[in-house]
């Protein structure tokens, strides 16, 4: 399930942007006149016509620090939309490891400083760096879209993985939302992080509702009129080699006598659930709750969620 969406009748205008690193640091100025004036960034601009988008990158970072770059790779595209307009800022990202010369802050651009990754800026930064930097530290080629109210207010954003995902091998789970009047059982993933239960396979060859029956009614001892599939979600780990396929059923033991116990986990009032501290938020388990039928895609970088999207089946 590709969530990338999909633009007709807007015209784009080529950017560059390129991200300059040095052991643990990067190299972010402050960008004085035009778009992004008082925030950091990396060094670009627009492509001008008969030059190549490779050649306009490593123009833009000569200008814009002084920098002479010995190799660059490009490593994401960005359309950058406005609401209202229709005209996609099509950014091409690149990464810059190895450079020589010395920095000149320009007029363009200063101060112009190395930060060490983890002091970023982010706050001072436009808001779309940290959904993406972390594929340009990890270098895992990727596509993005970000929708804009104004410079300081994002409406939407889309990141997804363009190079390895057709390698990726693909695991299918089944998940259970067990609930019995106001009440759900949730398991403790980390410290102070609630999720719900633990994902269990799916058998080789065998049917999404085999597997759910196979759960729920051989260990709790429920009938397949009890529960009802609901969602099937994909989440993308950026590391991993592996992408999970989840189908999420809602199984409502009110009428059991024994209610099941499953591992780790407890009985919680709904109305007690906090939006901070659910996995991975709040439309996930409400949408469940509604019996919503829904789809959804995650993009994970270690616990950060990159990307969530969902999608009325
Ligand atoms: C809208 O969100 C943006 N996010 C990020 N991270 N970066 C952005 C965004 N919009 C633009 N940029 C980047 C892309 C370019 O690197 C610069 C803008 O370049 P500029 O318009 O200044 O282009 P120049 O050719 O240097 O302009 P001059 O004609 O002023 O020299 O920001």
């Amino acid at each position: 399930m590709l969530p990338y969406p999909v633009f007709e009748g807007y015209s784009r205008k080529l950017m560059t942007l390129t991200m300059i690193l040095k052991n643990n640091e990067i190299l972010l100025g402050m960008k004085n006149r035009g778009i992004g004036k008082g925030k950091w960034n990396g060094f670009g601009g627009k492509v001008e016509p008969n030059e190549t988008i490779d050649d306009a990158a490593i123009r833009e970072v000569k200008e814009e620090c002084g920098l002479d770059v010995i190799s660059i790779e490009k490593i994401g595209i960005i359309e950058f939309e406005y609401s209202g307009s229709k005209e996609l800022l099509e950014g091409h990202i690149y990464l810059c490891k190895l450079f020589s010369g010395e920095i000149i802050e320009s007029d363009e651009m200063a101060p112009i400083k190395w930060y060490k990754i983890e002091d970023t800026p982010c706050d001072k930064m436009w808001i779309d760096h940290k959904f993406w930097f972390p594929m340009i530290q990890k270098q895992i080629p990727f596509k993005a879209h970000f929708k804009y109210l104004n410079d300081d207010t994002m409406l939407d954003s889309t990141i997804v993985i363009i190079s390895n995902s057709m390698k990726k091998s693909r695991k299918t789970f089944v998940n259970f939302v067990i609930k019995k009047e106001n009440q759900i059982l949730l398991c403790n993933k980390i410290e102070g992080s609630k999720c719900l239960l633990k994902h269990k396979p799916v058998r080789n060859g065998e049917s999404i509702e085999n597997s759910a029956i196979r759960y729920l009614e051989w260990n709790y001892g429920m009938t397949a009129e009890q529960f009802q599939k609901i969602a099937v979600v994909d989440i993308e780990f950026i590391d991993d080699s592996c992408t999970q396929e989840i189908y999420f059923f809602v199984v409502d033991v009110t009428k059991l006598i024994n209610t099941p116990l499953i591992e780790d986990s407890k009985w919680v009032n709904i109305s007690d659930i906090t939006v901070e501290n659910l996995w991975p938020d709040y439309t996930f388990l409400s949408k469940l709750l509604m019996m919503e039928p829904f789809k959804a895609y995650f993009l994970i970088n270690e616990d950060n969620i990159l990307c969530s999207k969902y999608y009325n089946n």
